[in-house]
């Protein structure tokens, strides 16, 4: 079993507001991050997979199929878009690091090869806030 991974880069909006709160309640949890008029950040995607290496490949998967498989399913549905407005996987949830992970995780795993295991989505939100999931 050998583990690979590939990153890749987005840029979304979104603000971190719960409906069910009161406006002061939301600026109380989430301050700045609840600005109505939404804010912006450069997301970096880690995608582990894991497998055997083929013998005919040298690989578990080529990177590049990968690549084009996260590109696909996932940067083509949220690069420049507002996630809390535009992006089907997040309806209904709250736009954080954590769920837009869970989210990715569950696109993607629906579409990997047979034999390609999704082992971890690593989301980095601000080069100081990471959330990694490893599906559940
Ligand atoms: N557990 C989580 N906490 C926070 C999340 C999140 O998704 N999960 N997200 C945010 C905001 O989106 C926020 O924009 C993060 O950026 P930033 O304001 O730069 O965060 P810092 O805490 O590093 O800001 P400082 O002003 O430097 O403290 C917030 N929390």
């Amino acid at each position: 079993m050998i583990f690979l991974t590939r990153v890749e880069h987005f840029n979304a909006a979104h603000k971190l507001y719960n409906e069910a709160w009161s406006k002061e309640k939301n600026e109380e949890e989430f301050g700045k991050c609840a600005n109505e008029n939404w804010h912006g950040h450069n997301y970096d995607l880690h995608v582990t997979v894991k497998g055997e290496v083929s013998a005919d490949t040298g690989f578990v998967i080529n990177a590049s199929t990968l690549g084009k498989l996260i590109n696909k399913f996932v940067i083509e549905e949220i690069d420049h878009k507002n996630l809390n407005v535009d992006v089907a996987m997040m309806k209904g949830k709250l736009c954080s690091a954590e769920n837009l992970a869970i989210a990715i995780w569950q696109q993607l795993s629906l579409h990997l090869p047979p034999g390609v295991i999704l082992h971890s989505v690593k989301l980095y939100e601000t080069p100081r806030i990471f959330v990694e999931y490893f599906g559940s």
